[in-house]
């Protein structure tokens, strides 16, 4: 079975000025998948939706939805839902006005899946929407989002403000919508271990480019962690591809960038120590991209992977 594509860009490149957002992205988006789009601050994420929405044009490269050119062509624009995470409003908007332009806007528009959603998230109806706080107005944004059904849906950091049981009622729809009604969904996001469950793909950006773009399970089983003694530890990493590494004390923490082998599970048994598999956010951090924790963050994280093999072995 051929796998189709939603969204194909060739050496797409975003210039501010002599600051470039974006450079030379090729690459192609599996039609009926969940992409998370991952990346530090400042990496590309909302120029790289931007410009596949038509909402911004590219100073070099091109972009097809549907094999199609977007920019300027409506029946493609109206297919695709950008949420963005500072979405405006007109100034007199309430939540129903907001509701019905996107009804009117979105061919595949849900009401009911909209209802649902309102009541869900307690989205306020009678103040406006310039009233509305943090969270009720990404609260909004999934709502436009979802309810559109568009067959490729973009939120850019859905879920800024909102507190964690909205998050979970957003993850929880999200899935259940998708799997009654599958379609394109690219998610920008810093929150990786929250949010892993609902990925199956990734792009990692790193300043414009993009440095990884496979699915999750592949990502995941290219490298594994080890952890115990440094001086073991030391002896097992030695000529391995090593992605990160922190000690503390005696103690210590490796990202190997390899899939584990049996070999590699019984040295290290032997050796006293502990390997595990690697979360996504760990591993976007190992591979130089993702939020860069503290110093002590990761040396605490060092610390209770030794541990628990201390414990383990003890
Ligand atoms: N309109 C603009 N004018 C000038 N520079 C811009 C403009 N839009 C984006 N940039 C710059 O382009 C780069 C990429 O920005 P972008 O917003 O795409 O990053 P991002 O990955 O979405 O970041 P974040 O995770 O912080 O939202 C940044 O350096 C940003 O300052």
């Amino acid at each position: 079975m051929t796998t189709q594509i939603a969204i194909e860009t060739r050496g797409l490149t975003r210039r501010f000025g002599g600051a470039t957002a974006l450079e030379d992205v090729t690459l192609q988006v599996h039609a009926n998948t969940i992409t998370g789009l991952l990346g530090r601050n400042g990496a590309g994420k909302t120029t790289f939706m931007s410009l596949v929405t038509a909402q911004d044009q590219p100073s070099a490269g091109t972009v097809r939805v549907d094999g199609r050119e977007p920019f300027e062509h409506a029946d493609i624009i109206e297919q695709m839902c950008f949420v963005r995470d500072n979405q405006r409003y007109p100034d007199d908007y309430k939540l129903k006005h907001a509701v019905r332009a996107a009804a009117i806007f979105y061919p595949n528009w849900d009401q009911a899946t909209a209802d649902r959603l309102i009541e869900a998230f307690r989205i306020p109806s009678k103040s406006v929407v310039k009233k509305f706080s943090r969270g009720q107005l990404s609260a909004l944004g999934i709502v436009l989002g979802l309810a559109s059904r568009s067959p490729i849906t973009f939120f850019d950091e859905p879920y800024l403000g909102l507190d964690a049981t909205a998050r979970g009622i957003f993850y929880d729809e999200l899935l259940r919508d998708y799997a009654e009604h599958p379609r394109t969904i690219i998610l920008s996001t810093h929150l990786i271990d929250e949010m892993d469950r609902l990925l199956e793909r990734v792009i990692v950006l790193e300043q414009g480019r993009v440095v990884h773009h496979e699915e999750v399970d592949a990502l995941r089983g290219s490298a594994f962690q080890v952890a115990g003694r440094s001086a073991a530890l030391e002896s097992f990493v030695k000529g391995r591809k090593v992605l990160s590494q922190r000690s503390i004390g005696g103690l210590a923490t490796a990202v190997v960038g390899e899939a584990p082998t049996a070999e590699d599970r019984s040295a290290a048994e032997a050796a006293g120590l502990e390997i595990s598999a690697v979360s996504l956010q760990d591993l976007v951090a190992a591979y130089g991209v993702g939020d860069t924790a503290t110093e002590n963050d990761t040396t605490e994280t060092a610390a209770r992977g030794a541990s628990r093999t201390e414990r383990s072995a003890a």
